[in-house]
């Protein structure tokens, strides 16, 4: 079918996109992936120092999307520190599918995999991994993909939801409409992307035990981190 978008369609488009470019984890963090060693010990704290990169990076990117400056203050910190976890899932996955570096990826997932995860929360997570590959996003559609697991209204401690669920229902449409056009072939793309959400709430709960194994080990997070996650 012929796809249109509107003009406000095409602006929130390019606005995300930009937004979802220009942010990027800091080129000296990734260069550690190479350098560092190989240590259980080091590899958390690499860990530790690109999660908290990253969650900067979220923050930036959160507050370009249209409409996200204008919600109350307090439902912004809530729909932050509910989505900072499946985010940084999603934008992990994406660079460990594709965005990394050559020879970044392996050794990336070589630290994930000695940092201290207890082997039931790896099998789950490169799952999804392997299975946001197998989608072939197109960026737009993943920084859409994002956009969309940040603005979601039912969020702990959210006042207004309909207010996030208007900016979320704008995203969504301009997903559907994404998704036809990058994959005409294949009418049900749409709902895989949305089921990818539910895989990500999944992982999310997953994250929180992992938290908690990594602290009874007595490791340490970063104050940013402790924030968004409520440890420590
Ligand atoms: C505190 C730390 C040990 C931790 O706790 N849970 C997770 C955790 C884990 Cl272990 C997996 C998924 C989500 C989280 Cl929060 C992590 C490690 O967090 C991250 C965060 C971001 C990650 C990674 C891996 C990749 N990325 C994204 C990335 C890397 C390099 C470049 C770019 C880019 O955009 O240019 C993006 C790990």
């Amino acid at each position: 079918e012929k796809i249109e978008f509107t003009t406000e369609q095409q602006a929130l488009m390019r606005v995300i996109t930009d937004a979802y470019n220009k942010h990027q984890i800091p080129q000296d963090v990734t260069k550690k992936l190479l350098q560092d060693q190989y240590s259980t010990e080091e590899n958390f704290l690499l860990l530790t120092e690109m999660a908290t990169s990253q969650v900067q990076v979220l923050v930036e990117f959160t507050k370009n999307i249209p409409g996200f400056l204008s919600l109350d203050r307090e439902d912004q910190i809530a729909l932050l520190k509910g989505s900072a976890v499946e985010a940084m899932f999603l934008r992990s996955a994406q660079a460990l599918n594709k965005k990394m570096p050559i020879g970044h990826t392996e050794v990336l997932e070589e630290r994930i995999h000695k940092s201290g995860i207890s082997e039931e929360f790896i099998k789950p997570m490169f799952n999804f991994y392997k299975s946001i590959g197998e989608l072939h996003m197109v960026l737009e559609e993943q920084a859409l993909l994002t956009t969309i697991t940040i603005l979601t209204p039912d969020r702990p401690y959210v006042k207004d939801q309909p207010a996030v669920e208007r900016l979320q229902e704008n995203v969504l449409d301009l997903l559907r409409k994404m998704c036809v056009l990058h994959h005409p072939q294949e009418p049900q793309y749409f709902a895989r992307l949305l089921g990818r959400l539910t895989e990500l709430r999944t992982l999310s709960h997953y994250h929180a035990e992992m938290l908690a194994s990594w602290k009874v080990n007595n490791h340490k997070f970063t104050p940013l981190l402790c924030e968004i996650w409520d440890v420590q």
